[in-house]
């Protein structure tokens, strides 16, 4: 049976219990199956990430009166606990008490749907950080991801094909023309959809658009979550999830990134070939926890996640419509906000990273697990400091600018990617 997307409460009341146990309607407390008080004493305790569930039971009786206690997460951040005793002459007795502090946000910032497992207690109890400050970069979680700068939304496209009960997804994010690829769109701000992070990032316009990519329906997000806005990596990638619900076969993910790669320059573009996942080398995974047999396996196969044909496939596209010097390379994902120091680049070189940035791993990952195949590619939109002489130093504003310079020829290649992407049956 699916878990349930409540909070869920303790698998039958105490009461119910009671009279199953050892009496029986409290018409004699010999009238159990052998006539004879019997004690016992039991526990569970459930937490369920992806649901939310939160709660735990203890019971034990000596036979004669029943002692519990149970606690419940409740959805408005408080736990309930219920401390309880019950015997057969004075009936049941229970002290009900709450610990902590009910939270009614403003809106959604109380996530309740199971993508609590990121860093902990940091905004009082919700599951969702707020999203605060800048985000340079973030393609999307699910499908197809593009950063939307210019017009204030990053973006996420999921594009769908094969007459509409397919879809290819694609995501990107800082790129904000490319939201306009998107043809009659829908649109629905995160914020007025239940249950969705909500994106306050500047350059990102927290938006879902639906609507066409040439002739293939896509999804878009415009607006990615980041782990260093405080979110949990489910929390981030749970788009991902919703965009294989809704039929997406595809993800398209973009990033801003910085060139780790010496012979990188800013504005090329490079195709994804591999990656490394820094976070969940160190344990940090969105799949970590509760596996969801109805998305995918518990142990997730990575090392086919990117598939040269389709980076053969946009290599060509990507040279039709112009894109000059076309990378094909290694991404890594740090969690940031900081950017690298000299060490760390210079590490990172060693490792065999072509480029850095802050998303897009994670968020193949959830995708892989469900099934959805994947294209990812990143912007260059710095080149990292490797050097102490180096007078450079990184900036958001920068990467949100040549994230707006190159969006035009971007949307370009998204136009063209994705409906050659959807015919190629790739
Ligand atoms: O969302 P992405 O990965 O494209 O954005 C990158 C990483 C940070 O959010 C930002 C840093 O400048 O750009
Ligand atoms: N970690 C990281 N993320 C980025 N996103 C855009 N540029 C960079 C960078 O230099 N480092």
């Amino acid at each position: 049976e699916p878990p349930s997307s409540g909070y869920g409460t303790p698998l039958g009341s105490p009461l119910g219990n009671y009279g199953n146990q050892n009496y029986e309607g409290g018409n004699g407390h010999h009238d159990n199956d052998h006539g004879e008080p019997k004690s016992y004493e039991f526990g569970y305790q459930v937490k369920d990430e992806y649901t939310g569930n939160n709660y735990n039971r203890k019971e034990a009786s000596d036979g004669n009166q029943v002692r519990g206690e149970y606690r419940v997460q409740l959805p408005d951040g408080r736990t309930q606990i219920v401390t309880y005793y019950a015997d057969w002459q004075t009936g049941f007795h229970a002290d009900v008490k709450y610990e902590g502090t009910a939270q009614y946000p403003e809106q959604y910032n109380n996530y309740q749907g199971g993508y609590n497992n990121g860093p902990s207690g940091q905004y009082g109890g919700s599951n969702y950080a707020q999203n605060n400050g800048y985000n340079g970069g973030g393609s999307a979680t699910s499908s197809v991801s593009i950063k939307d700068y210019s017009s204030g939304s990053g973006g996420q496209y999921n594009s769908g094909y094969n007459s509409g009960s397919n879809y290819d997804s694609y995501s990107g994010n800082n790129f904000g023309s490319l939201g306009d690829a998107v043809t009659n769109a829908t649109k629905f701000d995160y914020k007025d959809i239940p249950n969705f992070p909500v994106s306050t990032v500047m350059g990102h316009a927290g938006r879902l658009l639906f609507g066409h990519i040439g002739s293939t329906p896509v999804v878009c997000m415009q607006g990615r979550f980041h782990f260093y806005e405080g979110y949990s990596l489910s929390a981030c990638t749970m788009p991902v999830r919703l965009m294989k619900l809704l039929g997406v076969t595809t993800l398209v993910v973009s990033n801003a990134a910085g060139g780790i790669n010496p012979s990188y320059r800013t504005g090329q573009i490079m195709l994804i070939k591999d990656q490394i996942n820094f976070l969940g080398l160190a344990g940090v995974n969105p799949l970590r926890g509760h596996n969801d047999e109805r998305f995918g396996d518990r142990f997730v196969a990575m090392n086919d996640v990117f598939d040269p044909e389709i980076n053969k496939l946009a290599k060509s596209v990507g040279e039709m419509t112009g894109l000059k010097e076309i990378q094909e390379g290694v991404y890594a994902s740090v969690g940031g906000p900081t950017y690298e120091t000299v060490a760390e680049v210079n590490l990172m070189r060693v490792l065999g990273v072509d480029a850095v940035g802050m998303s897009t791993v994670h968020e193949t990952v959830v995708a892989k697990h469900c099934g959805l195949k994947v294209f990812a590619f990143s912007l260059i939109t710095n080149e990292c400091v490797a050097s102490y002489s180096s007078k450079e130093t990184p900036d958001g504003e920068e990467v949100l600018q040549v994230a707006k310079e190159n969006e035009g020829k971007l949307k370009g290649f998204v136009e063209k990617m994705i409906p050659h992407l959807a015919k190629s049956k790739l």
